[in-house]
Parts: C-alpha cells; sequence; structure tokens
C-alpha cells in the first residue's frame, strides 16, 4: 500500500487551480514545503498558500517547515488548514514535546523530518509520538537535486525500529523519488513518496498525463503494489 504526494511547489503555479482539481481525485497527501529563507537558501510556499490551497481540496495537507524558529510558524500553519505539520529534527531541540502537544492539542499530526545528514537517534526520545516520519533524500532547499544514495540505509532502519517497537509513522520520502528510485525506496521500506519535478510535475505539461505516465513506471519498477 503506497502513498503519493505531490510536492506543489513544484507545479504550475499560474495553473494552481485547474491543477489542483485534477490531482483531488489522484493524491494521497499534498506536500507543501514551506521556508524561511534561513533555514535554508529559498523561499517557496507559505500558510497562505495553505489556507488558498484548502478552499478546493479535502486532500490532507502535509506542511513541511524548513524554518529556523517553528515556534514562530505553528500556529499559523494550523490555522491555514495543514492536517500534518512536518518539522525538522534540527530546529526543534529545546521546543520539542512543547510543540507535539500544541499541535496534538489542535488534533493535528506531528511530523518530523530529518536531514540526510540527521540520524534517526537524534528523535529517539520523542518517536513514539510521530505520526509521520520524512526522511529527506537530498539536502533541503530546493528541487531537482541529486538523490543520495546513502539514505537507503536510514530507510530501512525506520523501517524495522516501527515494526519492533510498532510505531506509527508513516515512512515518506522527500527528495528526487522518481522513475530511477521508486524501486529501491519501496523495497526499503518508503511508504509514502512525495513526488516533484523529476517524480511527476516534469513529465508532461498536462497533470493527468504526467501522473499516468508516472504510475506507469511505479508499476513497472513495483510489481507487488496497489495503491490506496
Ligand atoms: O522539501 C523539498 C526540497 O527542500 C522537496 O519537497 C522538493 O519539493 C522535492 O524534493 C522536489 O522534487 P524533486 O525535484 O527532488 O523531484
Ligand atoms: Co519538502
Amino acid at each position: 500500500m503506497y502513498k503519493f504526494s505531490p510536492s506543489l511547489m513544484c507545479m504550475d503555479l499560474s495553473r494552481f487551480k485547474e491543477q489542483v482539481e485534477v490531482l483531488n481525485d489522484k493524491a494521497d497527501f499534498y506536500h507543501v514545503d514551506i521556508m524561511d529563507g534561513h533555514f535554508v537558501k529559498n523561499i517557496t510556499l507559505s500558510p497562505f498558500f495553505i489556507q488558498e490551497l484548502k478552499k478546493i481540496t479535502d486532500v490532507p495537507i502535509d506542511a513541511h517547515l524548513m524554518v529556523t524558529n517553528p515556534a514562530d510558524f505553528v500556529e499559523m500553519t494550523i490555522d491555514a488548514g495543514a492536517d500534518y505539520i512536518s518539522l525538522h529534527a534540527e530546529t526543534i531541540n529545546g521546543n520539542a514535546f512543547r510543540l507535539i502537544n500544541q499541535i496534538k492539542e489542535k488534533g493535528k499530526k506531528f511530523g518530523v523530518v530529518l536531514n540526510p545528514a540527521t540520524p534517526l537517534e537524534s528523535i529517539r526520545h520523542y518517536i513514539q509520538h510521530v505520526d509521520k516520519l520524512t526522511i529527506m533524500t537530498v539536502d533541503p532547499g530546493f528541487a531537482g537535486q541529486k538523490f543520495v544514495e546513502e539514505m537507503i540505509g536510514k530507510i530501512k532502519e525506520a523501517k524495522e525500529l516501527k515494526e519492533r517497537n510498532g510505531y506509527k509513522y508513516l515512512i515518506t520520502i522527500d527528495g528526487s523519488c522518481n522513475k530511477n528510485t521508486f524501486k529501491k525506496l519501496v523495497e526499503a521500506g518508503a511508504e509514502v513518496l512525495i513526488v516533484g519535478s523529476s517524480g511527476l510535475f516534469g513529465l508532461d505539461e498536462d497533470v493527468n498525463i504526467a501522473w499516468d505516465k508516472m504510475m506507469d513506471t511505479f508499476h513497472l519498477e513495483v510489481k507487488d503494489i496497489s495503491q490506496v
């Protein structure tokens, strides 16, 4: 049971409504990258974008906060309508349990994101509270980067930990999920694939056709699967 989460910073924003309406019947989550220009040297989408998206979709929205001070953004991201608040482990030490409580008290799901160089060990003391664990397979900040092969081992480790301890987190992969990586990601234990420029939007201008192309290659690479 694999799930697909289009990364909307990679969509054609001049055709926002048209593309979202096509994806509404297909996507399991929408992935919304929010950056502050400081934690990463880029600025993309925003809580305001989520607010507009929410008007035309019921697909659960996962906000990926690449910001130095997540405490400044969590409330406005929740109020904008995000269902999953995914925070970088590198940014929440000193605030982790306060932020988890804040997110859960609002009835939202807590996600944590790990940079490629951040070990799973760093989330050990709150891993039981994590609803969605995102393993970055590129350094954060930009689309179109090279897949970090070393992350396959980390995905396997996350799967083993989940099975051994009965954790609930969805193992989610962010960065260069495409025809070249689908098979190894899924074999390692990936459950949710965030598809951006290389996996989805770059395949065709028509997002309907792009989606079919993506699913065709996915099924070719990964035989024994059915999407939920
Ligand atoms: O958080 C990020 C980047 O910091 C991602 O969500 C990208 O939007 C996605 O990786 C793009 O897809 P690719 O260009 O890698 O295929
Ligand atoms: Co992201």
